[in-house]
């Protein structure tokens, strides 16, 4: 499903990933570790279609990457860093602008939103704006925002940041879920426990020579 075949990405004399090579089947997690500055995010940012590679290649479905192509973001949801946010909607008005952007039919689309809230943990924060939650619930609402659409591939960037150990383990389920479901995960952590708990696919990066 996905494939990566000696991708590297050089900015001038800078490298910022140094070339590496990993593949992940549908229903399968790639765990992407590595030291800070090793290009977990720089490789996340190939895999969304957000940068280009100076070297190698980058397959998803078979296909090329195309941030701009509508089927293509259908089959891939990122989150890297944080979500952007409207100040006056709501933790809901966001994940149902989500939701229903994707959706056609307003009942599935109401039915996956809440049920996203619900998994997470945030339906009672669902009337709140982005600037009245907690860092670690500004996390959960980025989660909730990529998870609120239709997704083969499931792109995260490092999504323990600012959790407490419960958090985790209930993000844990939530992307294991998804994982059974079918789709393709792609996870770039520093955390031992959710690698351990989701890792079908192990891509450790290093610090280029
Ligand atoms: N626009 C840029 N121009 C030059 N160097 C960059 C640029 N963006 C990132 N880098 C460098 O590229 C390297 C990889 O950065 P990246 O953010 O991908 O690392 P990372 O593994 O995700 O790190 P962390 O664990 O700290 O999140 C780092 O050395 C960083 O300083």
């Amino acid at each position: 499903m996905i494939e990566v075949d000696q991708v590297g990405v050089v900015a001038g004399e800078v490298t910022l990933l140094a070339p590496v090579s990993a593949a992940a089947r549908r229903g399968e997690a790639l765990i992407v570790r590595g030291r800070n500055g090793t290009g977990k995010s720089t490789l996340l940012r190939v895999l969304a279609g957000a940068r280009k590679p100076s070297s190698g290649a980058v397959r998803i479905g078979g296909g090329s990457v195309a941030e701009r192509d509508r089927g293509f973001r259908r089959r891939v949801s990122t989150m890297i860093g944080l979500p952007p946010m409207a100040v006056d909607l709501t933790v809901r008005d966001h994940v149902m602008l989500v939701a229903t952007t994707w959706f056609d039919d307003p009942a599935a689309a109401v039915d996956l939103a809440s049920g996203v809230l619900a998994e997470l943990g945030l339906d009672q924060l669902g009337e709140r704006f982005p600037h009245e939650l907690s860092s670690g619930q500004t996390q959960l609402f980025g989660l909730a925002l990529v998870l609120a659409r239709p997704f083969e591939v499931l792109i995260l960037d490092e999504p323990e940041q600012r959790l407490d150990p419960d958090h985790i383990e209930s993000v844990i389920r939530v992307l294991g879920s998804r994982r059974d479901d079918g789709a393709t995960l792609v996870i770039a952590t520093h955390s031992a426990v959710l690698a351990e708990a989701l890792a079908d696919q192990n891509l450790q990066l290093e610090i280029a020579a």
